[in-house]
């Protein structure tokens, strides 16, 4: 076995190609740590189950699909309960923070960090990083700005017993405000000592950063992160919590959208669902409903006039059902957006794309050009569904999933890992380090099966030319790691 550490990798490499992305521990830095045995094993919950302890060298392929002859890949460190713990319950002083989007799942996840340390480690004091209500300076808002609005709130089993019940954060969120400095000033001025934060992409960002601070200050201070994302564009995990919700609720905008589009002659239903960069609800929630015709995502650029454009399909699909659905993802033809209007190049607080709304825009596209070039009299309906998806309380799948990362996560900063992200692999739980889950941005790849399966299942055009498949394939981007990522959300969303 071969290892290599800096400051920022951890990886241990074997035999036929193994390689383990470990994930960083408080005693990579500060290395006279005491360890305690880990309190789980007098509770008569846990003290019966054989093997519940994780086995140290337990590690989970990243993908589960390999060539005979391929080596056996990345690894990551299997999630659950050491043995040892490097934190006395009496000592922890926990802080839970949600940044970015909401997601349905945030406070399922809340409730159950609260109740794992609680009622797992004898753990008393747990801190919401919390917004302040009633007052509108941006000092005060959630998220990462709550580290300095010095509001917290004290959570308790009791407190949060019913809260995945509703949508929402009952922290609060926002967007933009990370200082590194500020925050872990405030973390050392409070004594915290674990820093639990729920977020998406850039949140993860923030976080891997702050655990940067910490370890450069040698604080024992563990920092772990739970993946949200409404948009499942996080790359590695099988799909992220609120995913399976979303997708779920955006079949009852489909529905209407099918209701009203048959109930007319030549009725288009058009119904625009989020993702930014990456059509993942658009897709699922396509494959789902059965009723869409067509889907249009980010991913996949397309074109409204001539041979191959979505107004001839419209054309012939009204020609030959009378009616039909459009689903759009709203990061979807931007460019398009752009050409037609005046481009608006804005952007939000943390710096992500502000967009155009595309199916306002695309609806008014397909009316006027009806109107002008066609003898079809259409009847459009645009339904625009986009924060009710994200609005809601989980299902009871994804509160599930929320409570097994939750759990997942605690077990691991118990056992004294750091800058990590709990996340699901392969269906199994496991600790991946926060610079995998930054390096890049999950997206559908249009030239993997999945995608084939939705076109073969709506017959929409591709908009793809044979020039366009070799040139995506050529840029590699029909990436394994998304074909495994398909195949385990299929798998999930069976389950
Ligand atoms: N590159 C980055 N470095 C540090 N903090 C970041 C970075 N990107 C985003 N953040 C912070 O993370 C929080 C959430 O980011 P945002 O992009 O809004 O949502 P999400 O985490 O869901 O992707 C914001 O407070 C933002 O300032
Ligand atoms: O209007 P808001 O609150 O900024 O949110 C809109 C955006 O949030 C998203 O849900 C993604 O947010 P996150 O990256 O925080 O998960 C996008 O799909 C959408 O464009
Ligand atoms: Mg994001």
């Amino acid at each position: 076995m071969g290892s290599s550490v800096d400051s920022m990798r951890k990886v241990i490499t074997g035999p036929g190609g193994y390689v383990l992305e470990d994930v960083p521990h408080l005693t990579d830095y500060i290395p006279d740590l005491p360890a305690y045995p880990n309190p789980l094993q007098d509770n008569p919950a846990y003290s019966v189950v054989k093997q519940y302890f994780v086995d140290v060298d337990d590690t989970v392929p990243q993908k589960i699909v390999v060539h005979k002859d391929g080596p056996r890949g990345v690894h990551f460190r299997r999630a659950g309960p050491r043995q040892k713990v490097y934190f006395e319950s009496e000592e922890v002083m926990a802080a839970i923070v949600t940044c970015g989007g909401l997601c349905p799942g945030l406070n399922t996840v809340i409730r159950e960090i609260v109740c794992s340390l609680y009622q797992m480690y004898g753990v008393k004091k747990v801190l919401g990083i919390d917004m302040k209500e009633g007052n509108e300076n941006e000092e005060n808002m959630g998220g990462y700005r709550g580290f300095y609005a010095r509001n917290t709130i004290n959570l308790t089993p009791k407190n949060v017993n019913d809260i995945h019940k509703r949508g929402g954060t009952i922290l609060g969120t926002s967007r933009g405000g990370h200082d590194t400095k500020k925050i872990v000033d405030n973390i050392q001025d409070r004594g915290i000592n674990q820093v639990y934060i729920i977020g998406g992409d850039g949140t993860q960002r923030g976080a891997s950063l702050i655990y940067e601070e910490i370890r450069r200050r040698g604080l024992k201070v563990a920092v772990a992160g739970i993946p949200k994302t409404i948009d499942n564009d996080i790359p590695i995990i099988d799909k992220s919590f609120g995913f399976d919700t979303a997708v779920e609720e955006a079949q009852r905008a489909i529905n209407a959208a099918h209701v009203e589009s048959e109930s007319q002659e030549n009725g288009i239903g058009v119904v625009k669902l989020m993702g930014r960069y990456s059509g993942f609800i658009a897709m699922y929630a396509t494959l789902a409903s059965r009723d869409v015709d067509c889907c249009l995502i980010p991913e996949s650029p397309f074109y409204l006039e001539g041979p191959g454009g979505l107004f001839e399909f419209i054309e012939k699909r009204l020609k030959e059902n009378g009616h039909m659905v459009i689903v759009i993802a709203e990061g979807a033809g931007q460019e398009l957006v752009s050409e037609s209007m005046q481009s608006m190049d804005k952007k939000d607080a943390s710096g992500n794309k502000l967009l155009q709304d595309v199916g306002l825009w695309m609806s008014q596209e397909i009316k006027d050009f009806f109107a002008k070039h066609s003898t079809l009299k259409i009847n459009l309906k645009y339904i625009d569904p986009t924060y009710m998806v994200r609005a809601v309380p989980s299902n009871a799948s994804d509160n599930v999933y929320c409570t097994l990362l939750a759990q997942s996560c605690v077990h691991g900063v118990m056992a004294g890992y750091t800058g990590f992200t709990s996340g699901l692999v392969n269906g199994r739980q496991t600790y991946i380090p926060f610079y995998k889950i930054i390096e890049k941005q999950n997206k559908v790849v249009i030239t993997d099966r999945m995608w084939a399966r939705l076109l073969s299942s709506t017959n929409q055009p591709s908009f793809l030319t044979a020039k366009d498949v070799i040139e995506d394939k050529k840029d590699g981007s029909c990436s394994d790691d998304n074909m495994n990522k398909e195949i385990n959300c299929i798998y999930h969303n069976a389950l």
